[in-house]
């Protein structure tokens, strides 16, 4: 069984989406950033802050390694992890690569208190134009996130019958 790797930016669904499938199927729920955090003992903003993008983007490889060598598990990536073709290609040995597309205007809806990146609607476009040719090339199967949180989660257990 492949594990299930969910891709996309920031917000739009990844860890929730992720974690309400767990409990459908059975499958163990893994967010990527969480687990670099709880390994490093630290949280990513403090990483950023002090040693930089390129620091914090080893140690996502790194983690998303050790993700990858679990089995049957869904893991939730960072908004960035595509950023390296490295990334990808070592979630694509056991997994199979999901790009939940939610829109902008939809993601920067939201009331993100806690995540100063989402509330401003201009950084998120400039990431999305950056990165949306990324998550389309890498995804093998992109699931639009445009209806309530359960039908998505339905939408994508349906769509992995038999590919897995
Ligand atoms: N289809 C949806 N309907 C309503 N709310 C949604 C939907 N999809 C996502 N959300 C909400 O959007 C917010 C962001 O979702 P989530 O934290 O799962 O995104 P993420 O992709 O993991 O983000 P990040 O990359 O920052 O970790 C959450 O509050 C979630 O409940
Ligand atoms: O979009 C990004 O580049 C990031 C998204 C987050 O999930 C974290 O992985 C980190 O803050 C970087
Ligand atoms: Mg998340």
């Amino acid at each position: 069984m492949k594990n299930i790797v969910l891709i996309g930016m920031p917000g739009c669904g990844k860890s929730t989406i992720g974690y309400r499938m767990s409990q459908k199927i059975n499958y163990s729920f893994f967010d990527a950033d969480k687990y670099l955090e709880e390994k490093e003992n630290r949280i990513i903003s403090d990483i950023f802050s002090k040693e930089g993008e390129e620091y914090f983007r080893k140690l996502e490889t790194k983690y998303l390694k050790d993700l990858s060598k679990k089995e049957q598990i869904i893991i939730s990536t960072g908004g960035g992890a595509v950023k390296k073709k490295e990334n990808i290609d070592i979630l694509k040995q056991n997994g199979i690569i999901i790009f939940l597309n939610r829109t902008i205007e939809d993601i920067s809806k939201e009331n993100h208190e806690n995540r100063p990146l989402l509330q401003n609607v201009e950084n998120l476009w400039k990431l999305y134009d950056e990165r949306i040719n990324l998550y389309r090339k890498y995804a093998d199967i992109i699931i639009k996130n445009d209806d309530d949180m359960n039908v998505i989660v339905e939408r994508i257990i349906t769509t992995l019958k038999g590919k897995l």
